[in-house]
């Protein structure tokens, strides 16, 4: 496991990729009528949802629909404690709680107080940090873990218990009648201390439909402020998630949380598609950490709710930080964040083929669904490789300040793609091309298609920068 990271940034960025955007000033140049820096289509260059109405975009029209009007309950400091790297120190609880708090999230979930005496200092510490998300705690449907819980300065806590028949049998042993009865005293006690409590299920899409309905309908009867469904093993897809969430939307009249698992890589769509059936509350842990390969992760969803509605989801967090947040949870846990994160990933919004840079230059919304501003991120267009072309090239040339005809600038790409044939060049070394290919051109000592001319200027520079290193 590598130790540090730095999501958000393309390893090579100042090597052989251009940020979008870069000042005139650090680029030692000036913009063009045509810059690449400033597409035409508003201040970022994104088209407003009005001018490009999309037909399979989200729908909100749906009066069950609460893609626009969710709350996530962060649980990185409880699903996210039983990921097998993780091990938090008080300090780093409360560094964590802190950062999601400022964040935004509505809700965080804290380790059960009955896992160790730790653990419950730390529920207490951070109760009492005064933050703005109300901090609940996880437990068991018992009444020894309900008791510890009540005491520790919660605001809600968390109900759990297995009800489909591998847990029956083989983790608690107990059958409906049984947990029905248990849930109701749990509930009742909670509730009786006039703070929140919601209801679970484990392992609900493994169990069956009218033992899940039954003890729902029951708990909601006697007024648990949520129930929860839990995809414990990863297992469910997003229809079946469709079809638990929209039945049991019509048997309570609750808040619906769900908890998903990405043991098939479903997590996020599960989430979303949730959201749509009418559920109100998602989990979800920083980098998805959990047991196992964890649950919905928080940036992942933000990146999906997001494209969904990006308003709604600016308005309620703050999303600049999500970056910082990630590596400080990457770290105490000893993880990178993955290249491929959404939003974070470091290459989340480099573009690279030339077809791509062209589009994106003219306009950012041709191939990007975020923003990369909303999140405090910047956007790269890589140039030094095979796959570029003579657009991304003359954006480079105009951010220089150089003047070449498109003519000109087709003849210094060919070369730079000869180049890059047999290694990737980094942005030194295209600006060195560009530059000699300029001079070249204004003092007369080269015209389109010189190949060898080219060559023997290019050797001149390498030369001469060899000298004077
Ligand atoms: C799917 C999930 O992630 S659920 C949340 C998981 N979180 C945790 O496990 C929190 C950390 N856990 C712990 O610190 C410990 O497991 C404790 C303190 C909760 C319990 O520790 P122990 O008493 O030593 O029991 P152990 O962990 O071996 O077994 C779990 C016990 O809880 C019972 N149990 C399991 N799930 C539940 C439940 N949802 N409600 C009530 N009892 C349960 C089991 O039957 C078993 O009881 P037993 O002592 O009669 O065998
Ligand atoms: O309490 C819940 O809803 C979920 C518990 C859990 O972590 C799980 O089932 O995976
Ligand atoms: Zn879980």
């Amino acid at each position: 496991m590598c130790s540090h990271q730095t999501g958000g940034v393309p390893p090579d960025s100042s090597q052989d990729m251009v940020a979008v955007g870069d000042t005139p000033n650090r680029l030692n140049g000036h913009h063009g009528p045509n810059s690449a820096t400033h597409p035409p289509n508003g201040a970022n260059g994104h088209s407003s949802a009005k001018e490009r109405r999309n037909p399979y975009a989200p729908r909100a029209s749906d009066f069950l629909n609460n893609v626009s009007n969710f709350k996530i309950i962060e649980s990185t400091l409880r699903e996210g404690e039983q990921f097998a790297n993780a091990f938090f120190d008080t300090e780093t609880k409360i560094a964590i709680a802190k950062a999601l708090d400022k964040f935004g999230v509505e809700y965080l979930e804290l380790t059960s107080p009955a896992a160790s005496e730790q653990s419950r200092r730390d529920c207490e510490a951070i109760c009492k940090l005064g933050l703005n998300a109300k901090i609940l705690t996880h437990i068991r449907c018992h009444m020894d873990d309900a008791r510890i819980a009540v005491e520790t300065g919660v605001d809600g806590v968390d109900v759990v218990i297995g009800t489909s028949s591998f847990l029956r049998e083989f983790s608690h042993g107990k059958d409906m009648t049984y947990i029905t009865k248990a849930a109701i005293e749990v509930i009742n006690f909670v509730k009786s201390k006039g703070i929140e409590v919601r209801f679970s299920t484990e392992d609900s899409f493994r169990s069956d439909l009218v033992d899940l309905l039954s003890i729902y309908q029951t708990v909601d009867k006697i007024g648990v402020d949520r129930v929860g469904i839990a995809d414990t093993v990863g297992c469910a897809n997003p229809r079946q998630v469709y079809e638990l969430v929209r039945t049991l939307r019509g048997v309570v009249a609750c808040d619906i949380e769900i908890h998903l698992h990405n043991d098939t890589g479903m997590a996020i769509a599960n989430a979303y598609t949730a959201l749509e059936a009418g559920a109100t509350h998602i989990d979800t842990s920083v980098l998805g950490i959990g047991e196992r390969v964890g649950i919905t992760p928080l940036g992942g969803l933000v990146a999906c709710l997001y494209a969904a509605n990006p308003d709604y989801v600016k308005s309620k967090y703050n999303l600049g930080m999500l970056r910082e947040i990630e590596n400080l949870v990457a770290e105490a846990v000893e993880v990178n964040v993955p290249f491929s994160n959404p939003i974070t990933g470091y290459v989340a919004f480099t573009h690279k083929a030339g077809i791509h840079a062209k589009a994106i230059l003219n306009n950012p919304s041709t191939y990007e669904i975020l923003k990369p501003e909303d999140f405090g991120l910047t956007r790269y267009v890589s140039i030094g490789h095979r796959l570029t072309g003579w657009n991304a090239v003359k954006s480079r040339v105009e951010q220089l300040g150089l003047e070449l005809t498109d003519a000109e600038i087709k003849d210094a790409t060919a070369k730079i793609k000869e180049l890059a044939d047999v290694r990737t060049q980094s942005m030194d070394d295209v600006d060195s091309l560009l530059r000699v290919y300029h001079s070249g051109i204004q003092s007369g000592a080269l015209e389109v298609g010189q190949k060898e001319a080219l060559d023997r200027l290019l050797q001149e520079h390498r030369a001469a920068q060899l000298a004077a290193e």
